[in-house]
């Protein structure tokens, strides 16, 4: 397999505490050039806020991001803006915007500060309604949307941006099963186009179908890195979510495949 272009990310001793606790603590992990990587781990684990922080939203207390040979924590904002998208969960929006106008925004990173939308931003915006399966919602008022609708809005302004790093917070949720498998696809063949994919994941069975690698957390720290069938052990998957469950094989796909029994 000849290696895809694109570069990988190395989260060296990342920390932010609030309130005397440790949110984020010590966190480490690698994720390859062009690979998905579930962040995964119950509530309250330090999900979101470890992808606000690589995503330059929050400064951490302590540790270390590359990305590639750049530094990811210390990169300019301007081309942290080309290189890095952030899906967070789904919010309303508080003014009117139609949706193309708003997945347009993933463009501006791209333009001269003086130039106005081209025709290249708007096929490239188009591009990615399509992709998400949203182009025939393209002149609606964002607000106007459904939960699971606007998710996948947001997705594609992640995608019009055209990221080399995609950081995404739960993506499939208020999803339908086909939307999940949609998004999950894409987020699969993005990765095969070189993009680097890390993304927080509830449902286990999504993590172990379409992640290379997952990283579980619980309170904060890191408790396992590898392949969904090295990490979603039923010990593992007790000890952080406190649930029993079997690892069975998907029968076409051969990956692992988790009954849960309470
Ligand atoms: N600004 C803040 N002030 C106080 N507590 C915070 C702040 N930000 C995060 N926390 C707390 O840090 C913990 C981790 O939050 P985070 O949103 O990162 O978890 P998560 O794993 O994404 O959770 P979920 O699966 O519920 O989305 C939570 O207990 C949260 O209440």
């Amino acid at each position: 397999m000849s290696p895809v272009p694109g570069a990988g990310l190395r989260v060296t001793g990342a920390t932010w505490s609030v309130e005397d606790r440790r949110v984020v603590d010590e966190i480490a992990f690698t994720t390859p050039a062009g690979t998905v990587t579930g962040v995964l781990g119950p509530n309250g684990s330090g999900k979101s806020t470890l992808l606000r922080a690589l995503a330059g939203a929050l400064r951490l207390d302590d540790g270390e991001a590359s990305f590639g040979a750049d530094d990811l924590l210390r990169m300019r904002r301007r081309e942290r803006a080309r290189r890095v998208a952030l899906v967070e969960q789904d919010s309303a929006p508080d003014r009117s915007i139609t949706v193309r106008a708003a997945v347009l925004l993933g463009r501006i990173p791209h333009r001269s500060l003086l130039a106005g939308d081209s025709t290249a931003d708007d096929a490239a915006a188009m591009t990615a309604l399509v992709r998400v399966g949203m182009a025939d919602l393209a002149d609606r008022d964002l607000a106007t949307l459904s939960g699971g609708e606007r998710q996948r809005v947001h997705v594609a302004r992640a995608l019009a941006q055209e990221p080399e790093l995609m950081l995404l917070d739960e993506p499939t949720n208020h999803l339908d099963v086909s939307a999940q498998i949609r998004v999950l696809d894409l987020l699969r063949s993005l990765s095969g186009e070189g993009v680097t994919v890390l993304t927080a994941l509830h449902d286990l069975n999504l993590a172990a179908s379409y992640c290379d690698r997952v990283v579980l957390l619980a309170r904060g720290r890191v408790v396992a890195v590898g392949t969904p069938l090295e990490v979603l052990t039923p010990e593992l998957v007790k000890h952080v979510y406190d649930v029993r469950c079997e690892v069975l094989t998907h029968p076409t796909t051969g990956r692992p495949l988790l009954a849960f029994s309470g």
